[in-house]
């Protein structure tokens, strides 16, 4: 095999999301739902004899310390091997959204490599490396829509059934740490538990990173109007900046775009997923 080509990487919705504590790093422990959705990035792999790791970005430019590079360089430094790879990204997924785009392209990467160079790594080796390259990656290491506490690295596979959202992302976005070192941000007293949630299955809980985000993005508050007065809910993924409604089989086509929005907004009819695409990728 010298190469794979149209490599999904999906972005990712957060149903709920619950900040429990702090751990003595500072980072703050979570519970969430995280579902794949079929709004994603695609990359391409060629195999290079020569060792090196080489980046082409077909759409906008990334970051010079784009995630793809740095999962590249540590799964080559961390097995040994000698080759290389040429990756080609054509980026779709905005980025600072909360959608998980440069996590899930990392993971991605990681999940190509390890089958373009032959590494036989496991599920669980990857899911070690790729925790350090984010607290998002292990989950688009996965194999679906998952139960996830932590930072986000226990991970416990929940079968959901599939349901149709409309995500919207104004141009702003908000930094995570300073959502999470906000006066606004809400803790969670009482922690839901696995059960709890599937038996609401559908139902969307809080997300207590959106008060913060608010206060610091009025765009979000905007979104979360906006879907709420034509689709009766909604809900702030992740860090934000993105706002997802979850929306009827019979409403706005997947891939559809909403219409009057204000210039510079990005929005599409997404489905969830109810296992990841390369889930087969990688050995257990
Ligand atoms: C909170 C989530 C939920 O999915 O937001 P999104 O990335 O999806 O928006 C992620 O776990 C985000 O993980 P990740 O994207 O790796 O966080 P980073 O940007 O590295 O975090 C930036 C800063 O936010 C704070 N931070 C982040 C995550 C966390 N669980 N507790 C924290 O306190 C820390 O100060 C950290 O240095
Ligand atoms: N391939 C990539 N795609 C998107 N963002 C990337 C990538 N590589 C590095 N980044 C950086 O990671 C951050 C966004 O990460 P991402 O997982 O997309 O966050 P979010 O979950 O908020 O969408 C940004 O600071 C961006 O500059």
């Amino acid at each position: 095999m010298k190469a794979l080509y149209d490599v999904p990487a999906p972005a990712k919705l957060n149903l709920f999301l619950h900040v429990l504590g702090r751990r003595d790093d500072g980072y703050h422990l979570l519970q969430s739902v995280f579902v794949p959705i079929d709004w994603c990035d695609t990359l391409h792999f060629e195999l290079r004899d020569d060792g090196a790791l080489a980046r082409h970005d077909l759409g906008e430019p990334l970051p010079a310390d784009d995630l793809c590079l740095r999962a590249a360089h540590a799964l080559q430094h961390a097995s040994g091997t000698c080759w290389g790879v040429d990756i080609s990204i054509l980026k779709t997924l905005p980025s600072g959204a909360g959608l998980g785009g440069g996590s899930s392209d990392a993971a991605t990467t990681l999940m190509a490599l390890n089958r373009l160079w032959r590494l036989g790594w496991t599920r669980a080796r990857l899911i070690e490396l790729g925790a350090r390259l984010g607290a998002d990656v292990p989950f688009f290491l996965g194999t679906g829509p998952a139960w996830v506490e932590g930072i986000g690295e226990r991970l416990t596979p929940v079968s959901l059934p599939s349901a149709r959202y409309m995500v919207v992302k104004p141009p702003a976005h908000v930094l995570t740490k300073d959502i999470f070192s906000s006066p606004h941000l809400v803790r969670d007293t009482k922690p839901a538990i696995v059960t709890d949630f599937l038996a609401d299955t559908g139902r969307f809980g809080k997300n207590d990173l959106q008060n913060a985000a608010q206060a610091l993005c009025s765009e979000v508050g905007q979104a979360s109007r906006l879907l709420e007065q034509r689709y009766g809910n909604s809900r702030m993924t992740g860090s934000g900046s993105a706002v997802f409604a979850r929306i009827g089989a019979d409403e706005a086509p997947d891939g559809s775009e909403l219409t009057q929005l204000p210039a510079g907004w990005r929005s599409r009819g997404c489905r969830s997923l109810e296992q990841h695409p390369l889930r087969d990728w990688t050995p257990d």
